[in-house]
């Protein structure tokens, strides 16, 4: 900014000149209450008009003409240089005419049937028209207007015509008779008998045809098209009319052609001046009332840079709803590796275009009512970390079907189902986690800003095994099963809070699925540092909200107008930098069945035996799979409740083992010490009697014996050893 001693008044003062003429013009130009404004400003200075345009020969006029030059569009349109686009629409035409084709093909029989039982009438048609015609039937009610009018000499003339024409006509028709004649005569004596035959077919055909009605088709309807509606500037006028987004006296103004891209219209609309393009968002569905379609097929966005402005959007309506066909296959099913420091693929957008998501240094969450897809879609990062050698996966499944066993050979932990030890594995799993992530922190504070120069983890860095900083992924699907848990749900929902406030930056990756998408479910703590949502179909807007957070429903993202038919259709929330609400994407995630996540997965396996990344449970570590850390939990209540003290009570076993192990144990309760035993029937309600060692006060008090505790050690090891 320019300050009083160094501002050059002698060329400020022509610069007024020239913008006191300019905004002479420009009141001229502008309805009559614009040029108070100026007068106003004026008045406060005295005299002196204040330069608000800038000359023309300033850079920021030469940077207009850049961005002008910027916003050419494309000779060729993108669609049409799009190769899996072009690919979709060869797709399209081919099996389009197949199927027409076949469907036609079989009802031929049907078709010849038609056509033989119209060709009576049609025969009495030709004969009827042919007659009218030679009449002259045409002529007759002329002729019969002049005999009313009693008008003898017009009668007399249009009579000489008719009689003139009937002659003609009759000489056209004896002729015609008598080649046919001749041409039946010839074909029966100089062609075969197929030529008969195909004659007689043709004659009856076309004698069907003529006997045919308008209201009786002769073919079926092989496929019902959709009603494609066409983008044009006046259907656009009324549907923003009706939405209150312009006046009559203030329309929209179109900066390009309407024009066609892929399989819709796209056009490009300047809302009237302070009519925010947000607003035109939010009122999505009051657009699609005025275009007279579904919703699902009116995709408004804003255009954002320098091509666009706060007031332009893009309005995209596509001929049918884009979501009725099936999505397409995963990519890596077959071949591929992934970056998981770079985006994979998650899924199309309405237009059918490729949507990738990068996982590194964020969090996921995925919320639908069940049977929408949730398992697919979450199963798509985790399939992706897969195909990264470097990925330790720790997998779990609150329900404990058959949806992820198949990652069994390579994850570093597997949990299936809510039994206690598997909850016992989880806890003990982000404990452990936890602890990691405070070493990978001040691992990575000891290392030189040329390595890594962003304090967090890069692909080069995971690559350097001794540094221990492996990228890590912790998946949970039908996460609600392990957050409602009564006596862990509480500690797992702080461990992954704190995984995801603080882990992403070293490399840790959290997803979470739920088809309980709640405040209790997922709390808003949790929720708050997951910076990536997905929300496929929910009930209601407000469990729409609880996935994508609150605000999203007034910004026009709403999860729950998705219909049943739109499995694996969702609102993609941060898949880009900004996370804002404004930017989210409509998302059909790639198809994984079953059988191809084997495919993926024995890829995987081999990826990770060539990269020496097989540990933990696919290394065939059973120790903390099958007896979970109640395995080791009992051993450690042998240590600290010793053989001369035959019973403890739970409180004083919980104290105990946060001082052996407090990054296992710390925190521990005696419901927790209860909860992790009762898998091995070991009694915990027993009353013992004991010394309160704070107050030296002797109680009754719930506990343990430690012969218990012993059989039950025996009774592993016997399993152990038996295995
Ligand atoms: N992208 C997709 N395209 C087409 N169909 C899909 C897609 N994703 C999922 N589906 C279909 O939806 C069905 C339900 O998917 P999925 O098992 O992932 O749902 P879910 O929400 O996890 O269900 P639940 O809560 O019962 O576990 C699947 O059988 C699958 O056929």
């Amino acid at each position: 900014m320019a300050t009083p001693d160094r501002f050059d008044w002698t060329s400020a003062e022509a610069d007024l000149h020239r913008v006191v003429d300019l905004n002479d013009a420009r009141r001229q130009r502008q309805p009559d209450g614009w040029t108070a404004d100026i007068d106003d400003e004026r008045d406060d200075l005295g005299d002196d008009p204040i330069p608000v345009d800038p000359p023309d020969d300033t850079p920021a006029a030469a940077a207009t003409w850049a961005a002008a030059a910027a916003t050419r569009q494309p000779i060729v349109p993108a669609w049409l240089r799009s190769k899996a686009e072009a690919a979709t629409l060869a797709r399209w035409v081919v099996g389009h005419y197949t199927h027409v084709g076949a469907y036609h093909l079989i009802r031929l029989p049907l078709y010849a049937g038609r056509l033989a039982l119209r060709a009576p009438r049609g025969a009495v048609r030709t004969v009827g028209g042919t007659a009218r015609w030679v009449s002259d039937a045409e002529g007759l009610p002329v002729r019969l207007a002049a005999v009313r009018r009693e008008d003898a000499q017009e009668y007399l003339r249009l009579s000489r015509q008719r009689d003139g024409r009937v002659r003609l006509r009759t000489l056209v028709l004896l002729a015609t008779l008598t080649f046919g004649t001749a041409a039946v005569f010839i074909l029966l004596v100089a062609t075969p008998r197929w030529a008969w035959y195909a004659t007689l077919a043709a004659l009856v055909g076309a004698l069907g045809l003529i006997g045919s009605s308008p209201d009786k088709p002769l073919l079926d309807v092989a496929a019902v098209k959709p009603r494609v509606r066409k983008l044009t500037a006046d259907v656009l006028m009324r549907a923003f009319l009706a939405a209150g987004l312009c006046k009559p006296d203030n329309p929209l103004t179109f900066p390009m052609p309407i024009m066609r891209d892929g399989p819709g219209w796209r056009a490009v609309i300047d809302l009237p001046y302070g009519t925010k393009a947000d607003t035109a968002i939010k009122k999505r569905t009051d657009l699609a009332a005025g275009l007279d379609l579904d919703e699902v097929q009116v995709w408004p966005e804003r255009v954002r840079g320098s091509a666009g402005s706060a007031r332009r959007l893009a309005l995209w309506v596509a001929d049918e709803d884009p979501y009725a066909k099936p999505s397409g296959l995963w990519p890596l099913i077959a071949k591929g590796t992934v970056d998981v420091f770079e985006p994979f693929p998650f899924g199309e957008d309405q237009r059918g275009r490729p949507v990738r998501l990068l996982l590194m240094f964020t969090s996921l969450l995925i919320g639908a009512i069940p049977r929408m897809g949730k398992t697919f879609a979450a199963r798509l990062p985790a399939l992706a970390c897969a195909l990264d050698p470097l990925v330790e996966l720790h997998i779990y499944d609150g329900k404990g079907g058959q949806d992820w066993r198949a990652f069994e050979p390579i994850a570093h932990r597997i949990g299936f189902g809510v039994r206690d030890e598997v909850v016992l594995g989880l806890v003990e799993d982000l404990r452990a986690l936890v602890a990691d992530m405070n070493r990978r922190y001040d691992t990575i504070a000891t290392l030189p800003a040329d390595i890594c120069p962003e304090s967090k983890v890069t692909r080069a860095i995971a690559q350097r095994r001794s540094l221990k900083l492996l990228p890590v992924l912790v998946s949970i699907d039908e996460f609600q099963r392990y957050s409602g848990h009564a006596v862990y749900g509480d500690e797992i929902v702080a461990l992954l809070t704190e995984l995801c406030k603080v882990g992403p930056s070293v490399g840790i990756m959290i997803s979470l699925a739920t088809q309980k998408p709640d405040g209790k479910a997922v709390p808003t703590d949790l929720r708050d540092n997951i910076g990536t949502r997905f929300a496929l179909k929910t009930m209601t807007w407000q469990s729409s909200e609880a996935v994508l957070g609150a605000g999203s429903y007034t910004a026009g993202q709403d999860s729950s107008r998705f219909q049943r038919a739109h499995k694996g259709v969702g609102i993609l929330l941060g898949a880009d930098d900004s996370g804002s609400v404004e930017e989210a994407v409509t998302v059909r995630t790639n198809r994984t069945p079953l059988a191809d996540i084997d495919t993926v997965i024995r890829r995987a396996r081999a990826l990770r035996e060539a990269a020496g990344t097989i540990t933990g449970h696919a290394a065939g570590e059973h120790a903390a799979g099958a007896d979970g850390p109640a395995g080791s939990l009992l051993d450690d209540i042998l240590t600290v409740v010793p053989a001369t003290e035959p019973k403890a009570w739970s409180e004083t076993v919980a104290a105990r083992l946060a001082e052996l192990r407090p990054d296992v144990y710390g925190g521990w309760k005696p419901e927790q010490v209860a909860a992790a035993l009762k898998p091995y029937g070991i009694p915990v309600g027993r009353q013992v009697w004991g010394t309160d060692p704070a107050t030296g006060e002797k109680a009754n008090r719930k506990g343990i014996h430690r012969d218990d505790i012993a059989a039950a050690v025996t009774a592993r090891n016997e399993r152990r050893r038996a295995a």
